[in-house]
């Protein structure tokens, strides 16, 4: 199924909007695992938008801090005040928090998530004291890569099993076919190589890639052909190149390309 609303175009791939939509009726939070670039955040954006709930994405990186989710002091000429960081405002004001690659957060930073990710629906404020009971329209949700970078850190059982979790994956051949046709305007023909060059590289398993073609590369390359880039220079910019630095798997990954176009 197809759906266009307003801004945000998603194609829905399986049963994702009903098991987000039973979530949501009950407060539960969601998880979504899945490759990079598979389409987490757009089907995010997308459910925000038809919801009309407002939403608040954070990225997460190795560094990121309680206070970075939370909130700090700040100095002002009057002094100190309290300025809450983007998952206060949204547990105080209502709308989607989406936590991106949530695996790569510092365990002590994920902990401020559990009371706020069980039937309490609570977030605790240390620096302030302040117990916030998350507003009705408030919902959480985190993703992230279960790739092979990320099997090591692993989320804490403790903090996995709060969520309500779905696993997604490339879109079907069909699906992404439509998605290049109408992110890059280049013609139906022309998409449907595209994909099945990247299913190719997807099914591909002895040569190191790092991860598998997403579709946010074959985006990429749709969007420079269709500006009249050559569809082999295209292919070694936006596919080959973002994959792999490896001399023998670029060339086995030209001659994929080759044999294409
Ligand atoms: N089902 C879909 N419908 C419409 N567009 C999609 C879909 N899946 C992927 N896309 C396209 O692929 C791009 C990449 O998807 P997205 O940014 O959602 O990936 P992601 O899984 O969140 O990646 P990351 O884990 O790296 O953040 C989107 O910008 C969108 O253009």
């Amino acid at each position: 199924m197809t759906k266009k609303a307003n801004s945000c175009y998603y194609q829905v791939q399986d049963n994702e909007v009903d098991i987000f939509n039973f979530a949501m009726a009950h407060n539960l939070p969601i998880l979504i695992k899945g490759p990079t670039g598979c389409g987490k955040t757009r089907f995010v954006e997308y459910m925000a938008q038809e919801l009309e709930r407002e939403l608040v994405t954070v990225s997460c990186h190795d560094d990121l801090t309680a206070a970075d989710l939370l909130g700090r002091h700040l100095v002002s000429s009057d002094g100190t005040f309290w300025q809450d960081g983007p998952l206060t405002r949204a547990v105080r004001n209502g709308g989607i928090c989406y936590l991106d690659e949530i695996i790569e957060a510092r365990k002590d930073t994920t902990v401020v998530l559990h009371s706020l990710s069980d039937h309490r629906r609570e977030l605790y404020l240390e620096r302030t004291g302040e117990v916030i009971k998350a507003h009705k329209d408030f919902m959480l949700v985190v993703s992230y890569n279960p790739g092979y970078q990320n099997m090591m850190k692993g989320l804490k059982p403790s903090t996995r099993q709060r969520f309500v979790a779905m696993s997604f994956d490339y879109p079907t051949p069909e699906n992404e076919a439509d998605i290049l046709v109408h992110e890059a305007g280049i013609s139906l023909e022309l998409a449907k190589t595209l994909v099945k060059l990247g299913a190719d590289i997807r099914r591909l398993s002895d040569i190191d890639l790092k991860a598998a073609v997403s579709t946010r590369l074959l985006i990429y390359a749709a969007k420079m052909m269709s500006s009249g880039c050559h569809a082999q220079m295209a292919c070694l910019h936006c596919i080959i190149e973002p994959l792999t630095d490896e001399t023998e798997t670029n060339k086995a990954l030209s001659t994929l390309v080759n044999a294409h176009f």
